[in-house]
Formats: structure tokens, sequence, C-alpha cells
């Protein structure tokens, strides 16, 4: 089985480490920079409970066009990466290979197979992804996993494992059912879902506030119980965002324990968000995906955000300031 790795940064990379050391599929990787130089050279490397493992890739490029049709193409890039990369992606994918998006936040493709309403513009402003790619490839992904770049091709992991991933019917397709199978081979927990888009919420209560405060105040949540008031407001945004779900049909309000994501126990709140290592490293954040959709349902839906419409245009400002100085 061909599996490309399309942005094998934290979280691809990760997988990407996995599968190479296991060796049942011939996996690629798209990686730029320092970074592809240096899983070129020496290969790409995961820490985790104490081990390394990982070893060369069967190609390593940040030309996608260079690699063979793929049966499995994962994207792992941020979500403001995914529609330059509709194009060269399309072309990647063997007929019938299916495209897994491993990302945090609503995905572009949500309205597939609920309404079929086309894709959401926050996520694919053109509509480049709905038009050249097509939903019709899409496996949902979520994953549970705090990985962090460490340098040059080594990812370090910490804390939790999950990858579940699911088709947007909800169907168990043969598919899925490889690639969960492959995930799990290599040492994840890898379980399908038949209802994706109520797992991408259930992580989603988790992102929507630790994201974006942690990004605005550089407070990991770690430590947000030792920052009076911060919590406070994450708890305003996680309310809101299950009320949000609740409207467009997902009920989790009884349970989201909103204290225990904002005020964890030692040990349970992960590493340094996704979002906290962008704004550190003058990166493009997840707004839209993360927290303006949110904003954008509620809108839809008549569901009144307070917090949210507070937080999300300051969000937007910073990143608009990072995206000023690149
Ligand atoms: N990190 C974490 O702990 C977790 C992350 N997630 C989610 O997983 C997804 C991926 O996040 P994460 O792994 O942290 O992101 P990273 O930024 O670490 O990885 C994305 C990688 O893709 C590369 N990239 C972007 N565009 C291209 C391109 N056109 N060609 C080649 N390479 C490209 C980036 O390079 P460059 O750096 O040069 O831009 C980077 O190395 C996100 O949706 C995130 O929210 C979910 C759970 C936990
Ligand atoms: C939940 C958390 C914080 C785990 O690292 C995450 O998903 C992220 O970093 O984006």
């Amino acid at each position: 089985m061909k599996v490309c790795v399309y942005g094998a940064g934290a979280i691809g990379g990760h997988l990407a480490a996995r599968l190479i050391a296991k060796g049942d599929a011939e996996v690629s990787v798209v990686a730029r920079g320092a970074h592809l130089a240096a899983i070129s050279e020496n290969g790409l490397f995961l820490e985790t409970e104490g081990k390394v493992i990982g070893g060369k890739p069967f190609a390593a490029t940040d030309d996608p066009s260079k690699l063979p049709p793929q049966d499995l193409v994962v994207l792992s890039l941020k979500a403001p990466s995914l529609p330059a990369v509709a194009r060269p992606l399309k072309k990647l994918l063997a007929p019938s290979a299916a495209a897994l998006f491993f990302n945090n936040g609503i995905p572009w493709w949500w309205r597939y197979g609920i309404d079929d309403g086309g894709s959401l513009p926050l996520l694919d402003p053109d509509g480049l992804l709905w038009r050249e790619l097509g939903p019709e490839c899409v496996l949902g992904g979520v994953v549970y996993s705090s990985n962090a770049l460490k340098q040059p091709g080594v990812v370090t992991h910490f804390g939790a494992n999950k990858w579940i991933m699911g088709e947007p019917t909800g169907d168990r397709s043969p598919r899925a059912e490889a690639a969960a199978e492959l995930f799990e081979a290599a040492g994840l927990s890898a379980p399908v879902s038949e209802d994706i888009r109520r797992d991408m919420w259930e992580k989603l209560f988790r992102n929507v506030a630790g994201n974006p405060l942690s990004a605005i105040t550089r407070v990991p949540t770690a430590d947000w119980p030792r920052a009076p008031g911060i919590g406070e407001v994450g708890r305003g945004m996680i309310k809101e965002t299950v009320e949000v779900a609740r409207a467009l049909g997902w009920d989790f309000a009884d349970s989201v324990d909103a204290e225990a994501i904002v005020n964890p126990a030692p040990g349970r709140a992960g590493g340094r968000s996704s979002m906290l290592q962008d704004v550190e490293m003058g990166r493009p954040m997840e707004v839209e995906a993360i927290v303006g959709q949110v904003q954008a349902f509620a809108r839809e839906a008549g569901v009144a955000t307070p917090t949210i419409d507070v937080i999300l245009p300051l969000l937007r400002g910073l990143d608009a300031a990072i995206q000023h100085k690149r």
C-alpha cells in the first residue's frame, strides 16, 4: 500500500515515523524547508514514551507531482494551508484512494452528506477544495495526541494517543477499515467512527478555548489554574460551543466537563497547544476552523455567543498581525 503524509509536521511527522518504523506500507512524505532537508538526510523520527522510532521514508519531497499515485494520502497541514494543495492533492490520489484529513476544528467538507450545501467559505474561501478535489474522497480524522517539532526531522510526543477516523456519511467503508488497521499495526489507537462530526465537536470543546486563549495570553492550559480569569473566559466559550452543537443536532449538554478542560488536573492538560506553537513561531493560526466557524454556525442557528464574539476579533487581529510580519 502506498501512503503519503502530506505536511509531515508535528502530527503528520508522528504518524509517518510510526508507519516508517513498522514497514507495512510504502511511506512518502511531503514536507519543506529545513525539516525536509533533515528528513532527506537522516530520516524522520518520533520521541515517544522514552523511545525514538522512525527511519527513512520511501520518498521525501516538497513537490508531490514527483510521487506516484497513492492509495491513501493523510493531510496533516494546518487548515489555512489546505486550499492551496487541492490541485496537487487531487493528482496524487489513485482512483478510489482516500484523503484522510487530520485537523482540529470544523472541516471545509462539513456539509457533505448532510445538506450538500457546498464548502464552508471560511475554510475554503474560493471553493477550491470542494471543486478541484471534491468531498467524495474525504475521510474525516480527529487526533488526541500532543506533538511538537523538536528540531528538523524530530517530533516529540506527549500524553494521549488516539487517532479517530470516519466517513462523512458514517459508513464503515473498506478504505476507513484499511487505514485504521494500518495505524493500529503501527502502535496507535485508531478507532473507526460512525459519526466523525460528533468526535469533531467533542475534540473542539478542548480546542475552542484552549487554543485561542493560550495563543492570545501565551499561558498554556496547564498553567490556567494559576492564572485567574482565563478559565472563566474559557468556560464561557465551551458552553457557547456546546449550545451551537446542540442547535445543529449534536447534544452534549450533560457530557462536557468544561471545568475539567479549563482547570485541568496536573499532568492532564497536554503540552503547548498547536495554536500557541503557531503564534510563538509567527505562523498563521487556525482561527476560522477552531473559532470562526463556530460563530458562523451560531449566527445561522440563532445561538448567542457573547464570549466567542469578544475573543474572535482579538484572535483575528493577532493572526492578521502575524501574517503582516511574514
Ligand atoms: N500539534 C498538535 O499537538 C496537534 C495538532 N492537531 C491538528 O493537526 C493539524 C496539523 O497540526 P500540526 O501537525 O501541529 O501542524 P504543523 O504546522 O506542525 O505541520 C504542518 C506541516 O505542513 C507543512 N506544510 C504546510 N504547507 C505545505 C506545503 N504546501 N508543502 C509541504 N509542506 C507544507 C508545514 O511546513 P511549515 O512549518 O514550513 O509551514 C508543517 O511542517 C492541525 O489541524 C492541528 O490543529 C491536532 C491535535 C494535536
Ligand atoms: C488538545 C490539544 C491542545 C492537544 O495538544 C490540541 O489539539 C492542539 O494542540 O491543537
